[in-house]
């Protein structure tokens, strides 16, 4: 069954695996709807795989919002997630809380923001405004930068701080990317609430994939992504099918077009 609340997601921690995709759009969202996965990330992953950023740093709040919307209009019965785009919350919880609060206020059940210990205080403001959080440790894609690319991050310790402070401060559940499985199984044991993990591992409360990785839709796949299918290939191979098609008069056959009558 599809997760709605925050209570009944956390509530699957050693219970049931916790699944999710990142979704962008409508047709998707309604496709998601009909599935038994639990939850919908309006990842900023959107900046690189549906806009064609270098990055997730050029991602904005307009485009946070304008793909939530589509998500929104669907209506799916999963638990929707927005991300907290880069520079959106790092400022002053001011800013953080006002922004987050119009990710809600456009549909978003709770907001994804990436940061251990140095978001703590921010998380528990937002927190105590009301807005679900979902906190996001190990490699945090906004920071690329300062990490030096998209590495596995090795601190022990400084994961298990980050997750004991997200969760001290209230966050709902936690994201862990790109660490080793026995840190994140660790992670997973040390505290109380799920831990969804991508590059992290089996040893956790839940799984989450950026959709066009599942599919096979990205020109690029993560080594911890698994392409069920080759949807790219599959799209490619139809596009030429219909060129060819028109080009030797196959398409429109009768059944795709009408003459007037006594023509
Ligand atoms: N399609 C897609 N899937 C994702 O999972 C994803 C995005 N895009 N964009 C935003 C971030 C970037 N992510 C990534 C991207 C690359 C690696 C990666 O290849 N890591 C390697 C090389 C690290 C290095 O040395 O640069 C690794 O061994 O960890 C991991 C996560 C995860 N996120
Ligand atoms: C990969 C997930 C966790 C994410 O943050 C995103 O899609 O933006
Ligand atoms: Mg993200």
């Amino acid at each position: 069954m599809a997760i709605k609340s925050i209570k009944d997601f956390m509530k699957k921690k050693g219970k049931d695996k916790i699944v999710m995709l990142t979704a962008y759009d409508y047709t998707t969202a309604r496709i998601i709807s009909k599935t038994n996965l639990d939850g919908i990330l309006v990842g900023d992953s959107l900046g690189m795989v549906m806009l064609g950023y270098k990055s997730t740093l050029q991602v904005s709040m307009n485009d946070i919002i304008s793909h939530l919307d589509s998500v929104v209009r669907a209506n799916p019965p999963q638990l929707i997630v927005a991300d907290m785009p880069f520079m959106s919350y790092e400022y002053s919880k001011k800013d953080a809380i006002l922004n987050a609060g119009k990710l809600l206020k456009h549909g978003a059940d709770a907001i994804k923001l990436e940061g251990g210990i140095e978001v703590a205080s921010k998380v528990s403001s937002m927190i105590s405004a009301g807005i679900p959080v979902m906190g996001h440790i190990g490699l945090t894609p906004q920071r690329y930068l300062e990490i030096g690319g998209y590495k596995i991050i090795k601190d022990e310790e400084k994961l298990i701080k980050d997750a004991k402070a997200l969760e001290e401060a209230g966050a709902f559940s936690i994201v862990i990317e790109n660490v080793y499985a026995d840190i994140a199984k660790k992670i997973t044991e040390t505290i109380n609430i799920p831990t969804i993990c991508i590059g992290a591992g089996p040893y956790c409360d839940g799984q989450i994939l950026v959709i066009h990785d599942l599919l096979g839709l990205g020109e690029f796949i993560p080594y911890f992504a698994k392409p069920y299918l080759n949807l790219k290939e599959e799209i490619e191979k139809t596009i030429n099918q219909f060129s060819e098609d028109v080009k030797k008069g196959k398409f429109p056959s009768k059944e795709n077009y009408r003459l007037r009558e006594n023509s």
